[in-house]
């Protein structure tokens, strides 16, 4: 097996009386893409700091491509790691090109690499542009041509998508999984980022200085054992179809004309797509897993207001009652 790129061990960082983080382990492989998700004040950019050796930890261990990033090897690690900073701030007065020039020079890598890296974050057209006419999306982009100086081995990214706009947010993501093609190790850093899963091998959740959970989304989902989603249309009474899908615990919402939102538990999904399937009335049927941001809210204990998010409150359904609002 390879080196693992980072491997954190019970880490503990304490700020005078403030325990930033408690008994933190964690390891990341090579062209690993890690989603490290909490919230405000849970310790993610901590951690990002003792990876990069910005900080050092109060207890535990940390070793960064087998080096203790805070120590003598400091110097050659920081050449591997690229760095987003959450809002990410340039000399104003500067061109595009010359900022991540003086970047690269600092790198003690040539100016050669500029102009092909501001191509690569689709900020050729306005290289020669002072930062200042920038927008926020292209400051973030210039934040990221500046972490890819020098082809690092490791990537860690703080809240990378902020004030990106959907193409821009979908542009990065697709770079994402370019650099996890080439075998280099991602962390991004977030709340939680929509649309996220599908970019990253594993997401670790952090609470208040605390690893909450950690693995691949389906070791979350069966960690959190939540509730699956199937959204139905159906021209059965939905009290009756509440009432013979009662027993398998599921709970039946009805979130428009003959269409139903049921909450199944994981261990009767086969036996209720069965039933739905073999009946002459159900017209269509979507079966949604837990998202990333349910799990993230189941393991950080918040409640997340779903109906606000959505169009048209579901109604609650009873069989004894009928349907109610
Ligand atoms: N240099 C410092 N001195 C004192 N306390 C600090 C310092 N840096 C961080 N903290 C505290 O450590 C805790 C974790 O902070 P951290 O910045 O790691 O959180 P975060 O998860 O990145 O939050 P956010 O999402 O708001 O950026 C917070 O309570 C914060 O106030």
């Amino acid at each position: 097996m390879t080196q693992p790129v980072i491997e954190m061990s019970a880490v503990g960082k304490r700020f005078g009386k403030l325990t930033a983080l408690d008994e933190v382990s964690l390891t990341l492989g090579e062209g690993e893409v890690l989603g490290l998700m909490g919230h405000n004040g849970a310790g993610k950019s901590t951690s990002m700091k003792l990876i990069l050796g910005l900080i050092r930890p109060t207890r535990g261990t940390l070793k960064v491509f087998g080096h203790d990033p805070g120590g003598a090897a400091a110097n050659d690690l920081r050449l591997r790691l690229g760095y987003l900073p959450e809002n990410v701030q340039f000399y104003e007065q500067l061109s595009g090109f010359e900022v991540l020039d003086y970047f690269a020079r600092l790198k003690r890598i040539g100016t050669g690499v500029v102009k092909p890296l501001l191509e690569r974050v689709g900020l050729g057209h306005a290289m020669h542009r002072r930062v200042k006419t920038y927008s926020k999306g292209m400051r973030q982009r210039l934040g990221l041509a500046q972490a890819l100086i020098g082809e690092p081995r490791l990537m860690l990214l703080d809240e990378p998508t902020v004030g990106l706009d959907p193409m821009a947010t979908r542009d990065f993501y697709g770079m994402v999984d370019e650099l996890r093609g080439r075998g280099v190790s991602v962390i991004l850093c977030s709340h939680v980022l929509p649309g996220v899963e599908r970019h990253i091998d594993r997401a670790a959740i952090l609470g208040q200085g605390r690893m909450l959970a950690s693995g691949s989304i389906d070791e979350l989902r069966q960690a959190a054992d939540l509730p699956l989603v199937v959204r139905l249309r159906t021209a059965r009474a939905p009290e009756r179809l509440a009432e013979s899908l009662r027993p398998h615990g599921v709970l039946a919402r009805q979130s428009g004309e003959g269409r139903l939102e049921l909450e199944v538990p994981v261990r009767a999904k086969m036996a209720v797509l069965r039933e739905l399937a073999a009946d002459p009335e159900t017209a269509d049927l979507a079966l949604e897993p837990p998202t990333l941001e349910s799990l993230y809210a189941h393991f950080d204990g918040t409640i997340r207001d779903r109906a606000a998010a959505e169009p048209a409150p579901a109604t609650a359904i009873d069989a004894q009652q009928g349907v109610s609002a």
